[in-house]
């Protein structure tokens, strides 16, 4: 089932810590899944400042990162594992050696995503994603044309991704790793709960392809249709392309209020 939220960006940050709150706390060693880039912000600082004053604990929680790039060096702020570090992980507490994510430095880069599989199988699976969504429909790094049934694997990124995440490389497109590690739409397909989060105008033809458009690899985000619990985090402008916008407000406006996402 999907569900699709519309609403003003602080409150779909608010709903996605809320989802991850209420999982910690019926299940504490829950594992949860990480995602980078500018969506999910919100909602680590939301759940930062839970731990900080509500007492919110990650201390027995796992967590999987979605994607890493291949070949930044350990120390570089863009190395994916240092923006979970700066973003959530050092600001909840949590125990580095309980942060999984596929090594992007390895040597044997398909033994070290056969490995990232095997930590998140040896905990049980992901029981919630979060996830943002780029401008051409992928996530994780699982660009248009990635395999529906796909694992974590070496990728290559397409220009249009390599443009939008220059920003984070003095806009310096070239500075941008051309190949990542990202967990496969199989294996983000086998988290419990997906959460993803879309904000701007910029994300709404990918969102309308992701919610609306067929399934098929040319928008990687449309397996979402597939899964048994996908939530869909929208504010107006990544919504205004949809078809159905009413119909989905409609529903979540008389949605019962012991029901959570
Ligand atoms: N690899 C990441 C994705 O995991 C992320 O969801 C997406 C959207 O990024 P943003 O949230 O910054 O728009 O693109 C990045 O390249």
């Amino acid at each position: 089932m999907m569900e699709v939220v519309i609403a003003p960006a602080e409150e779909l940050a608010r709903l996605a810590a809320d989802a991850v709150e209420e999982l910690l706390r019926a299940k504490p060693t829950a594992a949860l899944g990480l995602a980078t880039g500018s969506s999910p912000l919100a909602v680590y600082d939301e759940l930062a400042r839970r731990h900080a004053e509500e007492g919110l604990s990650f201390a027995q929680a796992q967590g999987f990162m979605l994607d890493e790039y291949v070949g930044l060096p350990a120390e570089h702020p863009q190395r994916y594992r240092n923006v979970i570090s700066a973003e959530i992980a050092d600001r909840v507490a949590w125990p580095a050696d309980q942060v999984h994510g596929p090594d992007g430095l390895a040597e044997d880069l398909p033994a070290a995503c056969a490995a990232f599989e095997q930590a998140i199988a040896d905990a049980g699976g992901v029981d919630l994603q979060l996830l943002g969504i780029g401008t051409d429909g992928h996530i994780g790094f699982n660009e248009p044309g990635s395999s529906l049934a796909s694992r974590t694997r070496i990728k290559s990124l397409t220009d249009q991704t390599r443009q939008d995440n220059a920003r984070f490389f003095d806009d310096d497109v070239d500075q941008v790793p051309p190949h990542c590690l990202t967990q496969g739409l199989g294996t983000i397909s086998d988290a419990r709960h997906l959460v993803l989060l879309a904000t701007g105008r910029h994300k709404a033809e990918a969102v309308h392809q992701l919610v609306e458009g067929p399934v098929s690899a040319l928008w990687p985000a449309s397996v979402m249709q597939l899964h048994p619990h996908a939530t869909v985090l929208l504010d107006e402008g990544a919504a205004s392309r949809l078809q159905l916008a009413d119909y989905y407000r409609q529903a979540y406006a008389s949605k019962p209020s012991w029901q959570g996402l």
